[in-house]
This record gives C-alpha cells, sequence and structure tokens, in this order.
C-alpha cells in the first residue's frame, strides 16, 4: 500500500475520481489507499472485494450523517432520512416496506404512462439536425420520472423540482459549503439549507395534493400507502425517502441512455441491426414491456454501454464497524472504503479486450453478480434497478423508432464526474438523422472518453 502522497490523492480524487483510480490501480494493484490517517480511505478493486464489503451490511455501513452538516430539525436533516443512509435493521425493514413500490406489476403501469412521454418528446426532437444529446436525454429522463414516479405532468413543476434537485446535489457536496458551514447570507451552505427548505416545502406538497386527490398508479401514491405488518414511514421519513427519489432516479437513467446513443453512433452495423430488431418486433406501435423483452440485442447493447460506461463509475463509500482484512492489509475499523463499477468492468478474465465495444460478448457470457455491477450487488443493490432498465430501453426503442444516430467528423466528448454520476463534459453533439437518410457517421471522437473506450480509430 503506497504510504507517500495520500492526502494529494484525496485532493486530486475529488478534480476527477476515474482518472485517479485509474492510476491508483495502475500503480498499486488491488488494494490503494488515498489517506494516510489511522481509519483512512481505502480503494479495493475486483470483483473478491466487491463480495467482501457488498454483501456483509453488517460490518460494512453506509455513510448515515450528511456530507455537509445537518442542524437538528432542519430541512436538510430531513432530507437525509432515507434508505441510502439508513442502516442495518432499519434499512431491511425501509427496503421492504420500499419494495412493493418496484413490483412488476407497478412496472407494468409506470411504462404505460413513460410511453405517453417519450412519444411525445422523441417525436419532437428534428430529424437530421445536431444537437446536445446529454441535454436531450436529460429532459426526457426528467419528464418521465416525474410523470411515472410523481404524477407530475405540468412543465413549469417539472422544471422546478428539477432545478431544486440539481441545486441540492451540486451543494450537497460543494467544497465551500464542506469547508464553511455557517449560516451567513451569500455562502454556498446558506445556500444549501434555503434549498434544503424550498425542496422539504415542494415534496410536502406533493405528498398532500397526493393525499388529497388519493392514491393513484404512481410511486409516490405507493409510499404514500406504504405499509408492511404495521410500520410506515413516519411523515419527515417520507420527505426524505421521496426527495431521495427525485434526486436518485433521473440522471442515472439519462446518462446511460446518452452513453448507449454514442456507442450506438460510433458502431452502425450494430445501430442498423438493432433498429430491423425494432422495427421486426414493435414497428410503429408504441412498445409494451413483452415487445421489449422480445429485443435481446438491445440488452446486449445496454449491457455493453453499462459495463464500459456506468453512470456511477465510483461509489460505495462504506465505513468499516469493527477491523478487517483486505488481502494482505489489516484495517481499523472506521476505515472508509470505496469500490468502482468502472474498474470491476474491466476484468480481463471475464471481458476478453475489456476497452471494447462488443455487445455479442453478452451472447453467452457468464458473469457474477459481483463480476457486473451497474446497479451494485447485495441488500443495497439498485432498488429502481428494474424501473431504469425498462425506461431505458423504452426510450431508445421510441428514439430508434424515429431515427439514427450520428457522430459529425471532430466531435469532441470529454467525461466528467459531477456528484456521483459520469457524464459529457460539455455536452455531447449528435445528429438525429432520419432512417432514409444515407448513412454519414464518423467511427471515432475526440477528447478524453478515448481513455475509457477503445474506438476504431
Ligand atoms: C441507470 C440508472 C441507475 C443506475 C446506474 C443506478 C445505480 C445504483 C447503484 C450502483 C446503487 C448502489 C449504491 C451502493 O451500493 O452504494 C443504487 C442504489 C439505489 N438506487 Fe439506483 N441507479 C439507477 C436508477 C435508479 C432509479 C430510477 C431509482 C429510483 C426510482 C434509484 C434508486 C436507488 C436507491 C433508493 C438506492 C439505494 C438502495 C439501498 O441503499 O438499499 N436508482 N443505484
Amino acid at each position: 500500500m503506497p504510504l507517500w502522497g495520500p492526502q494529494l490523492n484525496l485532493v486530486k480524487f475529488f478534480g476527477n475520481p476515474v482518472k485517479t483510480m485509474l492510476e491508483l490501480h495502475q500503480s498499486y494493484g488491488e488494494v490503494a489507499a488515498m489517506t494516510h490517517n489511522h481509519a483512512g480511505w481505502v480503494f479495493a478493486f475486483g470483483a473478491k472485494y466487491n463480495q467482501q464489503i457488498l454483501s456483509d451490511a453488517q460490518a460494512f455501513h453506509n455513510f448515515a450523517e450528511s456530507p455537509v452538516p445537518a442542524p437538528e430539525g432542519s430541512a436538510a436533516a430531513m432530507l437525509n432520512h432515507h434508505l441510502v443512509s439508513q442502516n442495518a435493521g432499519v434499512h431491511r425493514e425501509k427496503r421492504r416496506l420500499m419494495m412493493p413500490a418496484f413490483s412488476k406489476a407497478r412496472l407494468l403501469g409506470y411504462a404505460e404512462r413513460a410511453s405517453a412521454v417519450i412519444e411525445r418528446v422523441a417525436g419532437g426532437w428534428p430529424r437530421g439536425e445536431v444537437f446536445d444529446m446529454r441535454r436531450a436525454f436529460f429532459d426526457m429522463s426528467l419528464e418521465v420520472a416525474m410523470s411515472t414516479l410523481f404524477g407530475v405532468d405540468v412543465g413549469s413543476e417539472v422544471q422546478r423540482l428539477s432545478l431544486l434537485s440539481q441545486r441540492f446535489l451540486e451543494l450537497i457536496i460543494s467544497p465551500g459549503a464542506l469547508l464553511f458551514p455557517f449560516r451567513v447570507p451569500g455562502t454556498p451552505y446558506a445556500r444549501y439549507l434555503v434549498t434544503c427548505e424550498e425542496l422539504v416545502g415542494a415534496v410536502e406538497a406533493l405528498i398532500a395534493t397526493r393525499r388529497r386527490e388519493g392514491l393513484g398508479s404512481d410511486l409516490l401514491s405507493a409510499l404514500v400507502g406504504a405499509e408492511e405488518d404495521g410500520v410506515r414511514f413516519s411523515e419527515h421519513e417520507l420527505v426524505g425517502q421521496v426527495g431521495l427519489m427525485l434526486s436518485a432516479s433521473h440522471e442515472t437513467t439519462a446518462m446511460s441512455s446518452a452513453w448507449a446513443a454514442l456507442m450506438l453512433a460510433l458502431h452502425p452495423e450494430e445501430q442498423e441491426a438493432l433498429i430491423e430488431d425494432i422495427r421486426e418486433v414493435v414497428g410503429d406501435r408504441v412498445a409494451t414491456a413483452e415487445d421489449l423483452d422480445r429485443l435481446p440485442r438491445l440488452d446486449r447493447v445496454l449491457n455493453e454501454t453499462m459495463r464500459l460506461l456506468p453512470a456511477t463509475p465510483v461509489l460505495f463509500y462504506r465505513r468499516a464497524q469493527r477491523s478487517f482484512r483486505l488481502g494482505d492489509h489489516e484495517l481499523p475499523e472506521g476505515s472508509t472504503v470505496l469500490l468502482s463499477p468502472l474498474l470491476t468492468h474491466r476484468e480481463a478474465r471475464v471481458f476478453p479486450e475489456p476497452l471494447r465495444f462488443r455487445p455479442d460478448r453478452w451472447r453467452d457470457l457468464e458473469v457474477g453478480p459481483y463480476d457486473y455491477i451497474p446497479f451494485g450487488a447485495g441488500p443495497r443493490r439498485c432498488i429502481g434497478g428494474g424501473f431504469a432498465w425498462q425506461t431505458v430501453r423504452q426510450i431508445l426503442v421510441g428514439a430508434l423508432q424515429r431515427g439514427r444516430f450520428e457522430v459529425p467528423e471532430r466531435t469532441r466528448v470529454d467525461y466528467r464526474v459531477s456528484g456521483i454520476i459520469m457524464s459529457p463534459k460539455r455536452g455531447m453533439s449528435l445528429r438525429f438523422a432520419a432512417h432514409e437518410s444515407p448513412p454519414r457517421t464518423a467511427r471515432g471522437i475526440d477528447g478524453t472518453l478515448n481513455e475509457l473506450v477503445a474506438l476504431a480509430n
């Protein structure tokens, strides 16, 4: 384990988590310390450590406290009452309470609402023009999430909730708020507290409307009505859980869709074959859930996209509840362990030629639950994974029924990690071409994305 320069690693890490992680892995192998304190920050790379850490939720807890201090009784404290900050028995109990909201029957209802939004939004994308696909998928996923999860279809309300949740996610890890957590007007911390108050107000209003108008088929209704063996969410907790769903649900979905669109544009034969499959199975109809299950090529493309470009490349900050061994190293209680889907997915033993985009590898690939973890693994695996998988497939089918993605010459795509999500840094300019137009796509791009994927050029 490196014993020099580790504090510097932490600063570098927050600047570019993916790059730092790749360098640490290359220099030090499977276990690398990022800080030099008694109970420091440690990276553990690979399926073996994923299993050790993720399967044992008793020994490794999620961070219970918010990164930026949340004064007792404040709106910020309310927003920190949710599944991600809960541990042990409480986490198990609350997760069970939430599971019916993601049942198969509920997912079918969400799919129906989502398809109406996707039809409208994709139908409005201008054919033959180059535009920012990061923005386009973001707006589409946002509208889908607001409609299916919260029953909100009014444009101004969608935008307000989106702005509040984005501002909240930025400020909760903003260095300014972390370094100076005092409510002095004009400071990031003061802005953070005000944003929390506005977000809580908005969530309370959503809950009140749902109660007044009667429960429906959306996720919010399922959470408001959730009950298991007499256990229900308290009013405060309901606000926190709904706030979490607001912030966890759409950007991950949007970026997974956007990365898949880019990979398809860069691999035109794969895209044409997929368009042909969609034509055969779905035609011009709105795709049903059964249609989606009859498009195995779509699953392969998505599996491969999420392998190479997982929406959450570094994750799973876990705090050890007792001392433990990691390989040859004995680590103390209180150590923070970080795991990485991105690095896990580059294991050549499981994924030969790991940097190549090869959807066909998924035809007969056998992967263990800790070899492939875009949605995590173990007792904290993404609870919205089924919904996200369904939504991304619906979005891609809706788009590919209307056109194809193309990369204009000299397109630059840099990646960045903001919060925990990996996205194209300055957007992603793609052409959305009509099926009838002659194909003209570049096979390569400029930019730092080339560090993560081996493209043809
Ligand atoms: C492509 C989209 C998505 C990706 C890649 C993704 C990824 C993940 C990952 C990797 C975890 C595990 C985190 C950990 O172990 O520390 C997670 C957890 C979680 N996700 Fe997702 N997610 C997606 C969509 C969603 C959606 C749509 C929702 C809600 C509707 C959601 C809600 C959650 C929640 C509540 C947890 C915490 C689960 C727990 O601690 O028990 N996610 N997600």
